[in-house]
This record gives C-alpha cells, sequence and structure tokens, in this order.
C-alpha cells in the first residue's frame, strides 16, 4: 500500500487507508444536558483536577494516569455496549486483571503444563474468564430479548454484531464470535488509546515549547469554547505531537504475522509455516531510517506529513498496516485530541520530582509508577 502523500497543509496520516473504520461516536456520547460533545468521563477527570488544584491554590500535584485509563474505560464502554456500558465496565475490569496475570503467567511458560496447575493465579485467571462470559452472555440475551420484544436496535458495537449475525445463530444462543469480538474492542481500543494519551502528557511536560504551541493552537481554533469535531480535524500541531509521541511509544510494540506458504521479501525468502515478528518499537527509533536524533522528540519531523517523514518506506506503523490495519485509528485520535485540547484549556503541566520514567510492558507500555505531574490553573 502507498504512504499518504500530505494533502496541500494537511497531514492526516488516515486518508488513504481503507474504510475500515470505526467512527468517533460523538453522537452516542453527546451530553444532552448541556449540548456539548466532550464525553461526559472527560468532563468528570478534568472537572476532578480542576477541583484538586484550586483547593491547593492553583497548583497541585496529580498523577494523571488513573484518571486517563478510566476516562477511556468509559468511552470505548458507552461505543461497545451503549446503555448496558456500566455492565460492560465490569468485563473491562476484569479484562485489565487477566491481563496482568497473563503477563506473570508468560514469565513462568517455560515449566511445561504451568498454566493447567491450580496455582492461586491461575485459579483467578479462571474465574475472571467465566465472569467475563456470565456478564456478557446476560447483556446480549436481555438485548436478544428486547429485540424479540419488537425494539428498536442499538446503534452500539454490540447492537451491529447482534444485528450482523442475527441470521447465524440458534434462539437465545449468541454466537461465541460475538463475544470475543467485544472483548478484544476492550484491548484494541482501550489500553492503547489512554497509553497513548499518558505518553503524549508526559513528553507535554518534558517539552514545554511543544506544550505552548499545542496550546496556541487550541486557543486559536476553539478560544475558550469547548472542543468540537470540525475544530479538532484542524489541530495541525497537535497530529505532529501524537505522531511523534505514536513513534516513540507505540502502545503495540509489536506484531506477530503467521507465513502460511513460502513468500519473497526482497532478497529475503521466507518458508511457510514460521511466524515473522514486525518490531514496530525498533523500526520507528532505527537511525538508519529516522537519523541520528532517532530518540529524540521532535514532531516537527511530520510538518510536511507521514510519507515526508519517512520518505515514502513503510518505517511509521503504529496501527500496523495493510489489510488488518487498525480499524479505530481515527477513533484514537480524535478522542485523544479532545482530550488533549481540554486540559491544555484549562492546565499547563510539568513533571512534578516525584515522576519516574519507567514504561513497562503490560501488553501495552504502561508507566510503571504512574505519571505524576504538576498541573497549574491557567
Ligand atoms: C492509539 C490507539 C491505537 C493503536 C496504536 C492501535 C493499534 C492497532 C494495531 C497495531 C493493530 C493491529 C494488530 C495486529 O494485527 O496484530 C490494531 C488492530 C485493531 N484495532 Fe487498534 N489501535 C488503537 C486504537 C483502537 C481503537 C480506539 C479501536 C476501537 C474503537 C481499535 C480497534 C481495533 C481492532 C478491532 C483491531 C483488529 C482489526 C483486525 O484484526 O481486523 N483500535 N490496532
Amino acid at each position: 500500500m502507498m504512504m499518504m502523500e500530505a494533502k496541500s497543509k494537511s497531514i492526516k496520516l488516515t486518508d488513504d487507508i481503507s474504510p475500515r473504520v470505526v467512527p468517533f461516536p460523538f453522537e452516542m456520547l453527546k451530553n444532552h444536558e448541556y449540548g456539548t460533545c466532550v464525553p461526559p468521563k472527560l468532563q468528570e477527570v478534568v472537572g476532578k483536577w480542576d477541583k484538586l488544584v484550586t483547593d491547593k491554590g492553583s497548583s497541585c500535584e496529580v498523577d494523571v494516569w488513573p484518571g486517563l485509563v478510566s476516562m477511556t474505560a468509559d468511552v470505548i464502554s458507552r461505543t461497545a455496549f451503549g446503555s448496558s456500558y456500566k455492565e460492560g465496565q465490569r468485563t473491562f475490569d476484569l479484562q485489565g486483571e487477566l491481563a496482568l496475570l497473563i503477563i506473570l503467567t508468560f514469565l513462568k511458560s517455560f515449566i511445561p503444563g504451568y498454566l493447567y496447575l491450580p496455582t492461586k493465579d491461575n485459579r483467578r485467571m479462571k474465574a475472571a474468564c467465566r465472569e467475563i462470559h456470565v456478564i456478557l452472555k446476560g447483556i446480549m440475551n436481555k438485548r436478544l430479548k428486547a429485540r424479540e420484544a419488537g425494539e428498536a436496535p442499538s446503534h452500539d458495537l454490540l447492537g451491529i454484531l447482534l444485528e450482523s449475525n442475527s441470521g447465524q445463530t440458534k434462539g437465545n444462543e449468541m454466537s461465541t464470535d460475538v463475544m470475543e469480538e467485544c472483548k478484544l474492542f476492550y484491548f484494541a481500543g482501550q489500553e492503547t488509546t489512554s497509553v497513548l494519551l499518558v505518553w503524549t502528557m508526559v513528553m507535554l511536560s518534558q517539552h514545554q515549547d511543544w506544550q505552548a504551541r499545542a496550546r496556541e493552537e487550541v486557543k486559536e481554533v476553539f478560544s475558550d469554547k469547548e472542543p468540537d469535531t470540525e475544530g479538532l480535524n484542524q489541530l495541525e500541531v497537535m497530529t505532529m505531537i501524537l505522531y511523534e509521541v505514536l513513534r516513540l511509544y507505540p502502545p503495540a510494540a509489536q506484531l506477530t504475522r503467521a507465513i502460511h506458504k513460502e513468500i519473497k521479501l526482497g532478497d529475503l525468502t521466507l518458508p511457510g509455516g514460521v511466524q515473522i515478528n514486525l518490531p514496530i518499537l525498533l523500526v520507528h527509533r532505527d537511525t538508519q531510517l529516522w537519523g541520528n536524533d532517532a530518540e529524540e522528540f521532535k514532531p516537527g519531523r511530520f510538518k510536511d506529513g507521514v510519507s515526508k517523514a519517512t520518505n515514502g518506506q513503510v518505517s511509521f506503523f503504529p496501527f500496523a498496516w495493510g489489510p488488518r490495519i487498525c480499524i479505530g485509528q481515527n477513533f484514537a485520535l480524535m478522542e485523544t485530541k479532545m482530550a488533549l485540547a481540554l486540559i491544555l484549556q484549562r492546565f499547563s503541566f510539568e513533571l512534578s520530582p516525584s515522576y519516574v520514567h519507567a514504561p513497562y510492558t503490560v501488553l501495552t507500555p504502561h508507566p510503571q509508577f504512574g505519571a505524576h505531574l504538576i498541573l497549574h490553573k491557567l
């Protein structure tokens, strides 16, 4: 697939990518009471930070990581489960716990049959899986009953999946596929976006010049008004910043692909039946591809678009590439821009002396000890 050419001054990554996209559900998240598109949980989190800062005068140390996680979890849960988002949320909490346990299990996978031993962690994993299954089944059965009662289908992910699956199911039995898709949505859509947000806040704390430029642009586009879709699409400096964070801290550090039959890749012949690893993180930081400043945070390298920054090579692929490219990339970028715009309008921020830079991989790179920043009210 061809890398996208920068269109006039616009630097969207996603223009040339197939229509496999999940649109950001502004309407679904819309707070009708106030007529705004800002996700309710984002308002709640930013409001909480505001109160903390005000109570302390005008500045305060906040670990922003838990708030960002709860915001992205709420958005993805509402998108996946609509009106049932609170029940859905519990399955996502359980999946978060499972991710941690799975990482611990990987570390012991050299012990043959370890997964089948009745250890405390293995039993907890099984119990969490069972609970997820029961909750999802409950939500689905409720929806199916509503459909039988003639209620209109919901336009959340679950509603769409159930509709598309309706011909293939027996009575109230839902195909496991629908369940698996709901579970995938969480890992694919929540972790990744909270990780992008947190490393962006850390990078902007370390690079005050870029924080000032991003805020200036947000003020220019929105003034003090709440961010809207149209304005978010105009944020070029912010797009450059997000690409640079995705380059240095790609939420998916690597991809695995199975080769089914022998294939030639340039001078390389890969035999069928093997797995190959695509080390996104290493490619994104390779000095031969990016220059001697590959390790440095320099969003300016994306000022003329992705194809210029990469010299037309596929050396920037945080959302993967080809037919299985991420379907949620527009969604993620919109959500992140919305959150950052709101935060930049209200606070300036810097690293707290208690911040420890320790990216730690729990499927995606989490800040191991949190993200302690000093927020200053503007
Ligand atoms: C910064 C945020 C995100 C990043 C970096 C990201 C990255 C990726 C990557 C690398 C893949 C390919 C995985 C593979 O093939 O092994 C992928 C797939 C996927 N992503 Fe994302 N993602 C993000 C946000 C989202 C969001 C918000 C959603 C949902 C709304 C989402 C839904 C999906 C789905 C469903 C797939 C599987 C697609 C398929 O296999 O056909 N992602 N993502």
